[in-house]
Formats: C-alpha cells, sequence, structure tokens
C-alpha cells in the first residue's frame, strides 16, 4: 500500500455500522456500490474505537492487526475444529498496538449475509458475542468479535466426552438468557448447537448467526431449510412455517450431546447409515430416550418441556429460565 494512501475504514457507530453493511450488500449481490468502487482498498467501520487503533484510514492485517491460529484448548482436538461458520473461517486477532484479542470471521463477500453482522450489531447483550466490527479488504468481509478463548462446547465434547450436569445446567442457563433477549426482540438464531456456544472465563456466549432472521409476523414462512439436521425441531423439518420455540428444541438436542457426548440420533441411526435426518425428526416422537439414566429427574422435566413436539406446548426460555432444575441451590447433591 503506497504510503499516504488513505484507506477508508472508520470508527462509527452501530447506525454507520448497518448503513456499511447495507452498501456492500449491493456489490455481494454483482451490484457495484460506487462509494466501494476500490475494492482492493479496505473500506469499513469500527464500533470498538478503545481497543482497535486505526492508522490512517488503515486497519491491515499484519500492520494493524494481527490473525493466529486460534491455540488448542484441549490436546486431543484435530484440525477440524479450527472455528468456522457457516461460511467463513474465525481466526483469532490482535490488535498490533492495544494487543486486544479477538475473533475474525473472513467472509468471502459472495457468500455474505447481512444477518452475519447486523444482528449482533443491533441486538447486543452479555450471551451474544460482541461485535467489534467489520473491514471490507479484496473481496473478503472482516468481522472483528468478541473471542471465546475456551473454545466451543463441541471441541470441549469432542475431547473430553459428556459434561457433567453442572455444567449442562450453567451452559444451558447461558444461552437461555441470549435466547430470552433475542427471542423478545422476534429474532430466531436458527442454528443453536454445541460448536456456536463458545466459553469464556466466566461467560458463554452465542456465536454465527448467518441463518438468523427477524420475524415481523408471529410465524416465520422459511424459503430454505436453516440449520444443522440433527438439531432441528419437527416444525422447521416440515417447513410449514415457526417461530422462535425452534431454537428452544434445538437447545433441547444441544444439552442431550452435553450430556451423552453425542448429538441426538446419531447412535441410534448412525450418520454412515443416515444421509439425512429430516425424515426420523419428522417420523419418530423426540430423542427424550436418548436422555442418560443418570440425569437427575429435575434436568429430565427441564428436557422433556423443551423437546415437546408441538411448538406452542413446548417452553419458552423465560419460562424455563424459571425452573427450579436450572437454578441448584449448593446443598443439592
Ligand atoms: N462461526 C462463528 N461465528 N462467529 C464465531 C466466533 C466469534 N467469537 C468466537 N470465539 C471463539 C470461537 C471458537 C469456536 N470454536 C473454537 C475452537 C477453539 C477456539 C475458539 C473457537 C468462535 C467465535 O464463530
Amino acid at each position: 500500500c503506497p504510503p499516504g494512501q488513505e484507506g477508508d475504514v472508520q470508527y462509527g457507530n452501530v447506525t454507520d455500522l448497518l448503513a456499511f453493511i447495507s452498501r456492500i450488500s449491493g456489490t455481494a449481490h454483482g451490484v457495484q456500490a460506487p462509494s466501494l468502487v476500490h475494492l482492493n482498498n479496505e473500506t469499513g467501520v469500527l464500533l470498538n474505537k478503545k481497543d482497535m487503533i486505526v492508522q490512517n484510514g488503515h486497519y491491515r492485517l499484519d500492520s494493524e492487526v494481527s490473525l493466529f491460529p486460534w491455540k488448542r484448548n484441549y490436546r486431543s482436538v484435530d484440525s477440524a475444529h479450527i472455528p468456522k461458520g457457516a461460511f467463513g473461517r474465525v481466526h483469532l486477532a490482535e490488535d498490533c498496538v492495544t494487543r486486544k484479542r479477538m475473533a475474525c470471521k473472513l467472509i468471502p463477500l459472495e457468500h455474505f449475509r447481512r444477518s452475519d453482522v447486523e444482528i449482533q450489531a443491533r441486538f447486543g447483550h452479555e450471551n451474544v458475542a460482541q461485535l467489534f466490527g467489520a473491514v471490507l479488504k479484496e473481496r473478503t468481509l472482516h468481522v472483528f468479535m468478541e473471542a471465546g478463548e475456551g473454545g466451543s462446547v463441541l471441541e470441549k465434547l469432542d475431547s473430553c466426552g459428556p459434561m457433567r450436569e453442572a455444567e449442562v445446567i450453567w451452559v444451558t442457563r447461558q444461552v437461555l438468557q441470549a435466547l430470552e433477549y433475542l427471542h423478545g426482540h422476534g429474532v430466531i438464531h436458527h442454528d443453536i448447537k454445541p460448536s456456536n456456544i463458545v466459553l469464556m472465563s466466566a461467560k458463554a456466549v452465542l456465536v454465527d448467526f448467518g441463518l438468523s432472521v427477524q420475524m415481523t409476523e408471529d410465524v416465520y414462512i422459511p424459503r430454505d431449510l436453516r440449520g444443522t439436521e440433527m438439531y432441528m425441531s419437527p416444525e422447521l423439518v416440515l417447513c410449514g412455517g415457526h417461530d422462535t420455540k425452534t431454537d428452544i428444541y434445538s437447545l433441547g438436542s444441544t444439552m442431550i450431546h452435553m450430556l451423552t457426548g453425542s448429538a441426538p440420533w446419531v447412535r441410534r441411526f448412525p450418520r454412515t447409515a443416515y444421509p439425512s435426518y429430516l425424515y426420523i425428526i419428522h417420523k419418530y416422537a423426540p430423542p427424550l430416550e436418548e436422555v442418560p439414566d443418570s440425569c437427575s429427574n429435575p434436568l429430565r422435566s427441564v428436557l422433556h418441556s423443551a423437546l415437546h413436539r408441538n411448538p406452542a406446548l413446548r417452553s419458552s426460555a423465560s419460562q424455563l429460565l424459571q425452573h427450579h432444575a436450572l437454578h441448584p441451590t449448593t446443598n443439592q447433591t
């Protein structure tokens, strides 16, 4: 980059970031936005003025910010666990001046969905990975976010096996706090699963909002099938319309994965023999028979409420947060 050539990375607020996202959304779909004519230059909006230092309108890789592979949280994790979203790989990033550590998701412009950024920009919550900004460089969008350096719940499960009940309760409560907030604003995440829950020292956060939607009616009529099959609700599989309760079912499926170490269905219907689980999810009762015998009755009751086949009878995030099983007292064994 010739010295003195100004970049176009600016500090701004959420409104500025959403305006930038709207401009590149047009570019992503072939419409060349005039203000982005220099796609080989950098352009973007950073929300985090304290920790991210822009130099002459630049926030360049290896100059202003460095990317690193994530440190392995568990020895046995193979490279397959390098975090990746629906359409982008996630790296550990560090600001070269402030040393602020972040996550940086690289999304090719042709795969970019507004919801990848818009939902996290508009709906901040302590259990939703905080968005720090987005920079477009050479047709790749770099999305900077809060980093869960403890890795994902999936990485922990694949390395350490089934989680203890107290750990399952803690993660479930963290996710329910995020879902209570998102669902209260009509946002459906659509991909609740262990790899989209990342761990930090004192909390867990939801990540990967690339499939999320904000409902404008009481029922969301999908144009495509969204999510990861093993965790999908029966009503989502039927494509007849669904609402935020689909995330609750996916959380119930995630709880089974945390308690057993395996995703629901796969032990009874091995992936080698069943390329798709959609028919199984539609035809069979919810996978409550996979709840281990060791599971306490109170937590079993939470699973019954979260995995109810009828979304109208399924508990909401707010209702589950009131469940006594999710507030164990220290004197309970
Ligand atoms: N798909 C997606 N979209 N946004 C994120 C994201 C935001 N902050 C993060 N922090 C950590 C990880 C992460 C996932 N698996 C891991 C394994 C080891 C270490 C870290 C991780 C992922 C993120 O992920």
